[in-house]
């Protein structure tokens, strides 16, 4: 087992928009965001926010991030393998770097699933992101019958494994990994904490068996499905469990706001 040191890690809250909001309502919705985490003075440098909007959004979220030097972070959703060229409806890493992205998720459930995304491409996404200087939030999970299965951590190791081939130590040390199980994406079926603890765990563990310890330690992964503010605390409350991807309830305000400030409500702090 890796060291636990989970305090050095930087929890970091991330909301995917998915296919959602056009440019407007995203400069309104972040605008909101912002306010509503500094009228509870939320510490940025303790939790970590970041959205992901449709790469249509990305440009507008940028003027408003820097023209009002917020302190929330911004991706993208998906990136190519490619640097450039006819390579149509295509978006490059470095496209997104010129933007001010902090972030790109790769291999995503959505896309692995309606775009046939193997664990080959999500690799070379992933490596993309890292030469351009992104930091990947690569994700893994199992579908419903998989886990039926009881083959969940072996699936998701996989994954793993596959994503990082080839990677450096320091250029692993710097990917976000998110667990993901698929069935529990915008179903409202929530894992429990120990679930989501069990897989990440593992992660961490393979991280520290196929990399290193001090690379297992390093590594941020996140826990994604249904997460509301409601169900935040107890799952950051595991150990191995250094924030959230969060789909559905990050285009709602007050809710992506709550789960940002988990501590705070732990503590009793609401308002
Ligand atoms: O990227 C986010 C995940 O797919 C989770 O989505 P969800 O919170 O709507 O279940």
């Amino acid at each position: 087992m890796a060291t636990d040191n989970s305090a050095a890690r930087t929890p970091l809250m991330a909301g995917n928009w998915k296919m959602n909001l056009n440019h407007v309502e995203a400069v309104h919705l972040l605008q909101k965001l912002s306010w509503t985490l500094q009228d509870k003075k939320h510490d940025f440098e303790r939790v970590e926010v970041a959205v992901l909007p449709p790469f249509t959004d990305i440009r507008s979220v940028q003027t408003l991030v820097d023209g009002d030097r917020m302190k929330i972070k911004y991706g993208a959703q998906d990136v190519s393998t490619h640097d450039s060229g006819a390579y149509t409806g295509e978006i490059s890493a470095s496209m997104l770097t010129k933007l001010g992205c902090t972030y790109v998720l790769t291999g995503h459930s959505e896309r692995r699933q309606y775009h046939d995304e193997t664990d080959q491409v999500v690799n070379a996404k992933t490596a993309k992101a890292l030469e351009a200087g992104l930091v990947p939030i690569m994700c893994v999970g199992e579908g419903l019958e998989i886990r039926k299965a009881g083959e969940h951590v072996a699936h998701c190791l996989t994954q793993v494994d596959a994503g990082l081939a080839g990677l450096k130590q320091d250029d692993v040390r710097k990917v976000v990994i998110a667990y993901e199980p698929v069935w529990a994406i915008g179903t409202g079926e929530v894992a429990t904490p120990e679930d989501a603890q069990e897989v990440i765990a593992a992660i961490r563990g393979r991280i520290e068996e196929t990399i290193s310890p001090s690379v297992a330690d390093s590594v941020r992964i996140l826990y994604g499905g249904s997460v509301k503010m409601a169900s935040a605390g107890g799952i950051m409350a595991q150990p191995d469990v250094d924030g959230c991807l969060v789909g559905g309830a990050s285009l709602q305000v007050d809710e992506f706001a709550g789960i940002c400030r988990y501590l705070d409500l732990q503590l009793g702090y609401s308002s």
